[in-house]
């Protein structure tokens, strides 16, 4: 049998379009030879369980094999292989058809970067490497005759009788000479890990098995134990530290869909790792560009999806208004949700344990999607400076009677720094307030978002303000001091302090609060953190400087000291008290630490 024939399609030229404009992606031929072997391979074992084939099924496998001398690679399967006229329908139609698809649509679009990569050319792909392809395949039909084909990627091709003995079929590739890379074993061993490592049918590589058929996620959860996921997580990641816990994915409905997402340990903010979830499609990788799929918050998340049901061939753009990708985005946030619902309502202990690594993919979950906030509220934990740790509505019982102020709001108080911001947490546990830990990055979106969705609450930070008008009560304290004696200690600390940005206010204040308190009031803060973010046209903000407010304790015995201490004495004296209460907020450095720190040795010299 000879047959020389000319593919019948509409398009010339095919072959150099399409192996310009793939160059990037030219590896992915082998993903999808082996792919074709794999789907061949479990047709007859399909086959063999509804008892359409009847001979000895044995063990197939898939072999890859690099000759260097006579420059080939070849993937040969015993899968259902192919008769003449199979051939003829199979790869002559369609395999060239799903080509000239691609050129036509390689031709419309106006965005060409955006088709590359995301097309599966299937069978056709093997010409981006090589310059001939042969195959040399039996069907597992009875009576039939093997069949080689032989083409260079042009449209013609020819079809001889073969002689192979055993079912399935071997694809060589001639590689081109642009393409020698493809000849190290070594590069073939990567791509193999890379693209093939979970498929369902052994893969053999240089005399070993290179895949693992049986990833854990294609099993049910109730077969699995921990150790299982942890060793998965450790094949995945062999260098990452033990995963805090997973979540078994699993619908058929109305998509299909499996999985296992790990929360990983993460060790700081700035660690955070973004494309850690692959991504498959039967067992086949497609990509570690999760994007579109999984919720942006997710992304922090490592594993494995699986759906045969998210359109791997189109645009980025078609992806997102995808609805089958909406969907899967939606059940797994959900999925997540409830996973973390369920560890907190059954083991608070373990919640509260990994509290410190999880925090950010709650928070940034309940940031930016409004769902899982809903579900998050319940179970999003307020951590207080003593390392309690509180929901939300508990943390409002706790405080709510000793936190309210005058107008029926609610004052939460945190810091960013519990070193630097201890002599105000000292004050504002004085007086049995509550301060909460808040220093992460994401803590300042937190803080708003919790302002906006909690009815008359505000967060401040402790530093922000003297205790006394950080939570205004109704009750007013006295002045030791009258108007004019507040009036002069007022300009003996202006003179003193001589700086535009901090403005001087004296107030009563309790005996045992601190001589003076230097804050830098909320709002500005804030507004200064947004420029530096970039954020809400405040621009201009950053380049202010810190304005900040010095309240004087009129009721504190330095105070009255300073009105009574001799004329030249004065400003010595409230100067020393300022730099005092600087260096208290590590606020003090350059001229002004050198000067105080000779003015301080002058005065224990005198002593
Ligand atoms: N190793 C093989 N054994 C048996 N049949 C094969 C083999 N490789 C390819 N075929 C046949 O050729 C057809 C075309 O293959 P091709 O890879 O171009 O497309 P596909 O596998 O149908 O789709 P895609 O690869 O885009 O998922 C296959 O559907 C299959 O029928």
């Amino acid at each position: 049998m000879e047959e020389r024939g000319s593919i019948s399609i509409h398009t010339e030229n095919i072959f150099p379009i399409i192996k310009k404009f793939l160059y990037s992606d030219h590896e992915i031929f082998l993903r999808e030879l082996v792919s074709n072997a794999v789907d061949a391979t479990q047709k007859i074992k399909r086959l063999a369980a509804i008892g359409e084939y009847k001979g000895d099924l044995g063990e197939p496998k898939v072999t890859v094999s690099v000759d260097k001398d006579a420059r080939t690679i070849t993937i040969a399967d015993q899968g259902i292989g192919m008769t003449a006229e199979e051939i003829k329908k199979y790869i002559n139609q369609i395999a060239f058809s799903g080509a000239e698809e691609f050129v036509e649509r390689f031709k419309e679009a106006g965005d060409r970067s955006q088709i590359i990569g995301q097309f599966g050319l299937g069978f056709y792909s093997a010409f981006m490497v090589a310059d001939r392809v042969e195959i040399i395949t039996k069907s597992y039909q009875e009576g039939t005759e093997a069949a080689r084909w032989s083409c260079d990627g042009s449209t013609e091709f020819a079809i001889t009788s073969a002689e192979k003995e055993t079912r399935g079929s071997n694809v060589i590739l001639h590689i081109a000479s642009d393409s020698e890379e493809f000849l190290e074993t070594s590069r073939i061993k990567t791509i193999l890990d890379k693209y093939c490592k979970f498929l369902p049918v052994p893969v053999e590589f240089e005399g070993e098995i290179i895949n693992n058929p049986n990833p854990i996620w294609t099993k049910q959860p109730n077969e699995l134990t921990d150790e299982d996921y942890k060793n998965f997580y450790k094949e995945l990641y062999p260098f990452s530290e033990a995963p805090l816990f997973w979540i078994h994915l699993n619908v058929d409905y109305p998509f299909n869909l499996t999985g296992i997402l790990y929360f990983p340990k993460i060790k700081n903010d700035f660690e955070l790792q973004r494309n850690k979830i692959q991504l498959y499609s039967r067992q086949v990788f497609i990509t570690d560009e999760v994007k579109d799929v999984v919720p942006e918050f997710l992304m922090l998340l490592h594993g494995v999806i699986d759906s045969p049901d998210i359109p791997l061939n189109v645009s980025r753009s078609f992806l997102q208004a995808d609805s089958s990708v909406k969907k899967i985005n939606t059940y797994i946030t959900k999925k997540v949700a409830d996973k973390l619902s369920e560890i907190f309502k059954k083991d608070r202990e373990t919640f509260e344990k990994n509290w410190n690594d999880i925090n950010v993919f709650v928070k940034y979950g309940m940031l930016s999607d409004d769902k899982f906030y809903e579900k998050a509220k319940d179970f999003v934990l307020l951590e207080s400076i003593d390392n309690k740790y509180y929901t939300i509505e508990e943390y409002k019982a706790l405080t709510q009677a000793n936190q309210t102020d005058k107008n029926g709001n609610l004052v939460l108080l945190y810091t960013t720094d519990a070193d630097k911001q201890h002599a105000f947490i000292e004050a504002a546990q004085n007086r049995s307030y509550d301060v909460l830990k808040l220093d992460s990055l994401i803590d300042s979106h937190f803080i708003g978002m919790l302002e906006q969705k909690l009815e008359k609450t505000t967060l401040k930070r402790v530093d922000s303000d003297t205790t006394d008008k950080l939570i205004e009560k109704d009750e007013t304290k006295e002045s030791v001091l009258n108007d004019k004696e507040k009036e002069s200690l007022k300009g003996i600390y202006e003179t003193a302090i001589d700086n535009k940005n901090m403005t001087v206010e004296v107030a009563a204040m309790s005996p045992d609060d601190a001589p003076l308190v230097i804050t830098l009031p909320e709002f500005m803060r804030r507004m200064k953190d947004m420029s530096k973010a970039g954020g809400g046209g405040m621009m201009f903000m950053g380049d202010m400087p810190d304005m900040y407010n010095v309240t004087i304790n009129a009721n504190h015995s330095l105070n009255q000291r300073i009105l009574n201490a001799k004329e030249d004495n004065k400003a010595r004296i409230a100067r020393q008290a300022f730099d005092l209460a600087l260096l208290s907020q590590n606020m003090l450095s350059g001229a002004a630490l050198t000067s105080f720190v000779k003015r301080s040795f002058e005065l224990i010299d005198k002593e």
